[in-house]
C-alpha cells in the first residue's frame, strides 16, 4: 500500500518546520562520552520526550543507573520508551534510535561550530545531523504530519530511543531483555526498523542487513611518577610513550592486517555467491575516495573495498590520552599514557572470543620490550556483529518503500559501523531487524562538518512514513 498522497504533501509543505526541529536538536550538545555533557545528554532526552508526546505518544523514561567513566561514577541517561496505537488488527513495527552524538570541537577542522545548526547550498550541517538525530527527527515528523492531517498511523508503533550508543549502549541491552518478555514494553513487535546508517555512496539508497560489531580497548603504560623534562630525563628512564607506540605499531599493518594471531583466521573466506553480491553493488572506489576527502583506498579492487567494509573485522587505533598534543613544542615525557584502539567484528567473531587473543599479544609485546613500565589491558566496551535475513517480508516492505519514493532500487549492505543493541533486538524479540538508513557515505558522521543533504533529511521522512504502509500492507506470511 503506498503512502498517501497527502502524507507526501504534507511533508513538502512542511519542510521548513521539519529542518527547525532538527537545528533544535543538533543545538543539544548531548555528547555521551564527554562527561561534563552528561547534563545535555539528559537534557536531549528530556526534549525527545516532550517531542514525543506533543504527537501522542505514551512515554515511560527508564533509569538505567551509574555507570564509570573516566574515574567519574555518572549517572546513565535515560532510555526514552514510547508506543502509539493499540489495534491488534495492525502491526506493531519497533523503532530504535540514539540521540546522543561524537564529540566535536571547532579545532578538530569544522568551518563552523559543530553545535550550531546550518542550513548551506541544500545541506544540513551540525554534529549529529546525520547520526542520529536526523533519522529520530524523520519518525518524528511522520507522526506530526499523521497528528496534523487526523489520519491514523498504518502500524502500531513502539520507540527505544537511547543516550549512550556511542559509548557502547552501557545498561541497554539488560532493559531490551527484560521489555521484550511477555508484559514487557516490547513483547510481541512484528518487526524492528532502524534508521542510523548510511548509503555505500551519494546516489543509491540503501537496506542494511548486516552490521559489524567493536571491542573498545585502552592500553595504559606508566611509570614514571610525573611528567618529566625530556632533557633531564631522555636516555635515562624507560618512557611510557615510547612502549606504548611500539604496543600500538605492532597491532595493525599499514595494509589494515591484523597482527594478533588468531583474529583475522576466525573468518571463513567468501562463497562465490556472496561475491556476486559484492559485484552487484552500485559501487566504485572512487565512492570510498569521495566519503573519505582524499585518494587513500587500500585498493584499487572495488570487490576487496567492500569486503574490507562488510565482511572483514578491522583494527583502527583511535588516540592516547595523556599524551602532549598541544601546539608547540613541549619537551616532556609523559608519565602515563593510555592508547585506545577498537577492532570491528564479523560474523562469527564475538568479543568473548576475541578479547582474550588480544590479551594474551598486548602482554607478551609487552614483555619482549622488557620496559620497567608498567601495562594494563582493558576492554571499554563491546558489541557482537549482526546479520539479518533479506528475504523477510520487513525488507520487501522497505524495498517498496525506497522505490516508490527514491525511484530507484536499494543496494542490499552491510554496514561496516556497530549498533551494539541490534543483535540483541533481533534475539530477545525472535523477530527481523532491518536498518533503513537516511544519510550518504559522505555525510561525514564521527567527523567534522557532519551533514544531512536536505534531500535525504526530506525524502528519508517520506520514506520512513512509506515504509510504514508497505508493512501494513504485507501478509506476515
Ligand atoms: C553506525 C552507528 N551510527 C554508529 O556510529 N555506531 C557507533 C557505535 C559505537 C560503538 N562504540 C562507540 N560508538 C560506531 O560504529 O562507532
Ligand atoms: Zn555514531
Ligand atoms: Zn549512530
Amino acid at each position: 500500500m503506498p503512502a498517501p498522497t497527502e502524507f507526501l504533501e504534507y511533508v513538502d509543505r512542511n519542510a521548513s518546520g521539519f529542518i527547525n526541529r532538527l537545528k533544535e536538536a543538533v543545538e543539544i550538545k548531548s555528547v555521551s562520552s564527554d562527561v561534563s555533557r552528561r547534563p545535555d545528554v539528559i537534557k536531549m532526552g528530556e526534549w525527545l520526550e516532550k517531542q514525543l508526546q506533543a504527537l501522542g505518544v505514551t512515554t515511560k523514561q527508564v533509569d538505567l543507573g551509574k555507570h564509570e567513566m573516566s574515574g567519574h561514577t555518572l549517572q546513565l541517561p535515560p532510555a526514552i520508551l514510547g508506543k502509539i496505537g493499540e489495534d491488534k488488527s495492525k502491526k506493531t513495527v519497533l523503532i530504535y534510535g540514539h540521540y546522543d552524538v561524537q564529540p566535536a570541537k571547532l579545532s578538530d577542522g569544522w568551518n563552523q561550530e559543530p553545535f550550531e545548526f546550518v542550513e548551506k547550498d541544500g545541506l544540513l550541517l551540525g554534529r549529529g545531523s546525520t547520526d542520529d538525530k536526523g533519522p529520530i527527527m524523520g519518525w518524528i515528523n511522520v507522526l506530526e504530519a499523521h497528528q496534523k492531517l487526523g489520519k491514523p498511523l498504518p502500524v502500531n508503533l513502539k520507540f527505544v530511543f537511547e543516550g549512550m550508543e556511542e559509548y557502547g549502549s552501557e545498561g541497554l541491552d539488560e532493559l531490551v531483555i527484560r521489555e521484550a518478555q511477555p508484559g514487557g514494553w516490547i513483547h510481541g513487535v512484528d518487526c524492528v526498523c532502524i534508521s542510523d546508517n548510511y548509503w555505500l555512496n551519494t546516489r543509491t539508497p540503501a537496506l542494511t542487513y548486516g552490521l559489524r560489531g567493536i571491542d573498545y580497548y585502552g592500553i595504559t603504560i606508566t611509570g614514571p611518577g610525573q611528567d618529566l623534562h625530556s632533557g633531564l630525563f631522555g636516555r635515562t628512564v624507560h618512557e611510557p610513550m615510547t612502549d606504548l607506540i611500539k604496543l600500538m605499531g605492532s597491532l595493525v599493518d599499514v595494509n589494515g592486517g591484523i597482527k594478533v594471531p588468531g583474529v583475522e583466521e576466525l573468518v571463513p573466506p567468501p562463497t562465490e555467491e556472496e561475491l556476486q553480491l559484492y559485484h552487484k553493488m552500485d559501487y566504485e572506489t572512487a565512492d570510498i575516495e569521495a566519503a573519505a576527502g582524499g585518494p587513500v583506498a587500500l585498493s584499487q579492487n572495488k570487490i576487496d573495498v567492500l569486503m574490507g567494509r562488510m565482511r572483514y573485522p578491522s583494527l583502527s587505533l583511535h588516540g592516547i590520552e595523556g599524551a602532549f598534543s598541544d601546539p608547540g613544542a613541549k619537551t616532556v615525557i609523559p608519565a602515563k599514557v593510555t592508547g585506545k584502539f577498537s577492532i570491528r567484528l564479523v560474523p562469527p567473531q564475538t568479543p568473548a572470543q576475541v578479547e582474550p587473543l588480544v590479551r594474551a599479544y598486548v602482554e607478551q609485546q609487552f614483555a619482549a620490550l622488557n620496559s620497567r613500565n608498567k601495562m594494563t589491558f582493558g576492554s571499554l566496551h563491546s558489541g557482537s556483529p549482526w546479520v539479518a535475513d533479506i528475504n523477510h517480508w520487513n525488507f520487501r516492505a522497505a524495498h517498496k518503500a525506497v522505490k516508490a519514493v527514491w525511484g530507484i532500487d536499494p543496494d542490499y549492505t552491510r554496514e561496516g559501523g556497530s549498533i551494539p543493541v541490534t543483535l540483541t533486538f533481533a534475539e530477545s524479540l525472535g523477530v527481523n531487524v532491518l536498518l533503513l538508513p537516511m544519510g550518504r557515505a559522505d555525510d561525514g558522521a564521527h567527523s567534522t562538518n557532519e551533514k544531512l543533504d536536505r534531500s535525504n533529511y526530506i525524502e528519508g521522512t517520506k520514506m520512513l512514513g512509506a515504509y510504514l504502509y508497505e508493512v501494513a500492507a504485507e501478509s506476515s506470511a
